[in-house]
C-alpha cells in the first residue's frame, strides 16, 4: 500500500452518477489535466462536472478527468502534508503534447500493447467524453503516473489498477486513431471523413483474414519499454470506456521488428532476418513530411499533422520456414541472413542493385524478392514507416503449430497510394506468401498531437 499517497479524508467527496444532460463545458473539462489546473485536488462539484463523472466514468472516478474530489495523485506537493506522490521521471519520458502524436516517429519502444475498440453508446457526447477522459490519463501515463488513486476508500475499488506504479514513464506513447465505421450515422460524422480513410479493398492475400481480428471504431496503440506499462494503457482505457465502448481485439508485441531511429540497431523478425533496415527513420524529417504527415494536400482540415494507420496481423508459418534451406531463405528476402546485406552488396545498409544479374544473366535479387517488389523503386517512389512488432499467441487449435508472427503497423499519409499498392503487389508476387497468411486487418486515421491540458484526439473533429 502506499501510505499517504491520498489524503484519504478527502475521499470523501466522491460524486456519484447523474444521469443530468452533459453540457458542451463538461465535455471539455473531461481533458483537463490536473497537474496543469491552478489547484487539482480541490473538491469541485459543479453539475456538469459530476454529471459528466457520473456518466463515464460512475463513482469510481479518474482523478485525471475529475481534478478533484480527493482523488489528486497527480500533485507532487500535496497541500495536506500527506507524502508526496512520486514526481514524474523527467528520463525515458515521452513528452505527451506536441504537433504530432507519440508513437509514430518516437523511436521505437521495445514492447507492444494494441487494441481496437467498438463504440457502443450511439451518443456522439459520450464519444467525446471518453475522448476527454481517456487524454487526461494518457497525460498521467505517460508521465508514469497513475491515472487515479491506487489506494483509495476500502469501500471502492482503487482508481488505478496499479500493476504499472512505481515502473516510471517507460518511454511510454499512446497513440489514438479512428476507424471507418466511426463515420457513418451514429455520430453525425460522416462528412468528416478523410477520403484517405476509405475502406481498405480486398487485396491478394486476404483470404485467411478473421472479422474478429479486424477492423474497429476506434484503436489505442500502447508502446513502452516495459510491458506492464504498456498493457496498463489498455486495461485502463478500457475501463474508462465502460458503456461507451468494449475492446473489439487486441495484440501484444515484443522485439520491435523496424526500428525508426538512425540511434537504434535493426532488430530482427521472428523470420531470424534483420527488419527495418530502410525504413523511414524519425531523424528524417523530408521523408516524413513526404511520405507520413498529412499536409494541405488533406480534404479534411482536422488531419493535418495527423498520419494513416495500417495494420495487420501476420501469421508466420515457422515451422515450415525452418525446413528451408537457408539460400532459399534468402533468397526470399533478397537479403543475407547474417549481415541484413542486400544480395548485392556487403554491408547492411548497402543500397539494393535491383539490376545486378549473375554471370549466368538471372536477377542476383530475385524477382520476387520481398526487398525487390516492396522497394519504392519498383512502387512509383511510394515508402512507408513501418512500426511492427513479433508476437505469439501460443498453439493454433487446429493445427498444433504456433500461431506467431509480425503484427505489422505503417504510417502513411494516404493508404490509398503507398500501403495498397504495395501489398498489392507483394500479396500476388511476394516469394515470402507461401510462409505467411495475413489474419487481422485495420485501418485508422490517426489525427494530430494534443496540444495542452483540455485538447483531446480529434477535438476539431467535434467542433
Ligand atoms: C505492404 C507492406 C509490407 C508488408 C505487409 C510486409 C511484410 C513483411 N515484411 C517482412 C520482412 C522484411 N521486410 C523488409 C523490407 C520492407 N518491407 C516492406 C513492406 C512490407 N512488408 C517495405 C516497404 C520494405 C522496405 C523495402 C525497401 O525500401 O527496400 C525487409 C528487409 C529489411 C528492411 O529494409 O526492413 C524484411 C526482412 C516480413 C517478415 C513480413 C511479413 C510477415
Ligand atoms: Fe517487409
Amino acid at each position: 500500500m502506499q501510505d499517504g499517497l491520498i489524503n484519504r479524508s478527502a475521499d470523501r467527496g466522491i460524486s456519484g452518477p447523474d444521469e443530468a444532460a452533459v453540457d458542451e463545458a463538461a465535455v471539455n473539462e473531461a481533458a483537463v489535466d490536473p497537474n496543469e489546473t491552478a489547484d487539482a485536488t480541490a473538491p469541485r462539484s459543479g453539475t456538469s462536472r459530476r454529471t459528466l463523472l457520473g456518466r463515464t466514468l460512475g463513482a469510481a472516478g479518474v482523478v485525471a478527468a475529475s481534478g478533484g474530489a480527493g482523488y489528486g495523485v497527480a500533485r507532487a506537493a500535496d497541500s495536506s502534508g500527506s507524502a508526496a506522490v512520486p514526481a514524474a521521471a523527467t528520463s525515458d519520458l515521452v513528452p505527451f503534447y506536441g504537433t504530432h502524436q507519440g508513437g509514430i516517429a518516437t523511436p521505437a519502444q521495445d514492447r507492444l500493447a494494441f487494441a481496437a475498440f467498438d463504440v457502443t453508446s450511439t451518443s456522439a457526447t459520450d464519444l467525446q467524453v471518453m475522448l476527454g477522459t481517456w487524454a487526461a490519463a494518457a497525460a498521467q501515463m505517460t508521465r508514469g503516473l497513475p491515472i487515479g488513486a491506487v489506494e483509495t476508500d476500502p469501500q471502492s475499488p482503487p482508481i488505478d489498477t496499479g500493476e504499472a506504479y512505481g515502473l516510471g514513464p517507460s518511454a511510454l506513447t499512446i497513440t489514438v486513431g479512428f476507424g471507418p465505421g466511426l463515420f457513418d450515422e451514429r455520430f453525425g460524422l460522416a462528412n468528416k471523413r478523410p477520403a484517405a480513410l476509405a475502406d481498405l479493398p480486398t487485396l491478394p492475400g486476404d483470404g485467411s483474414l478473421e472479422d474478429a481480428r479486424s477492423s474497429g471504431d476506434l484503436c489505442v496503440q500502447a508502446c513502452a519499454d516495459d510491458p506492464t506499462v504498456a498493457f496498463h494503457v489498455i486495461r485502463n482505457f478500457a475501463r474508462l470506456a465502460r458503456g461507451t465502448a468494449v475492446i473489439r481485439w487486441s495484440q501484444l508485441g515484443f522485439g520491435r521488428t523496424s526500428s525508426t531511429s538512425t540511434d537504434q540497431q535493426t532488430e530482427r523478425n521472428l523470420m531470424g532476418f534483420k527488419d527495418g533496415t530502410r525504413n523511414i527513420k524519425a531523424e528524417d524529417g523530408a521523408d516524413l513530411e513526404d511520405y507520413v504527415w498529412v499536409g494541405g494536400e488533406t480534404d479534411q482540415s482536422w488531419m493535418r499533422g495527423g498520419s494513416y494507420l495500417v495494420a495487420r496481423r501476420i501469421r508466420m508459418l515457422i515451422e515450415s520456414w525452418d525446413t528451408d534451406f537457408l539460400a532459399d531463405q534468402e533468397n526470399v528476402f533478397g537479403r543475407f541472413k547474417n549481415s541484413g546485406a542486400p544480395l548485392t552488396g556487403k554491408n547492411e545498409f548497402d543500397t539494393p542493385d535491383l539490376t545486378a544479374k549473375t554471370k549466368s544473366g538471372t536477377p542476383v535479387i530475385p524477382l520476387n524478392a520481398h526487398i525487390r517488389l516492396a522497394s519504392p523503386v519498383t512502387n512509383n517512389n511510394q515508402k512507408i514507416l513501418r512500426r511492427g512488432y513479433s508476437y505469439t499467441d501460443g498453439i493454433d487449435a487446429d493445427t498444433g503449430l504456433l500461431d506467431a508472427g509480425l503484427f505489422f503497423l505503417a504510417y502513411q499519409k494516404d493508404p490509398r497510394n503507398q500501403f495498397v499498392p504495395i501489398q498489392r503487389r507483394l500479396g500476388s508476387q511476394d516469394n515470402l506468401n507461401e510462409y505467411i497468411r495475413h489474419t487481422g486487418s485495420a485501418l485508422f486515421a490517426v489525427p494530430p498531437g494534443l496540444s495542452a491540458a483540455g485538447d483531446w484526439w480529434g477535438k476539431s473533429l467535434f467542433a
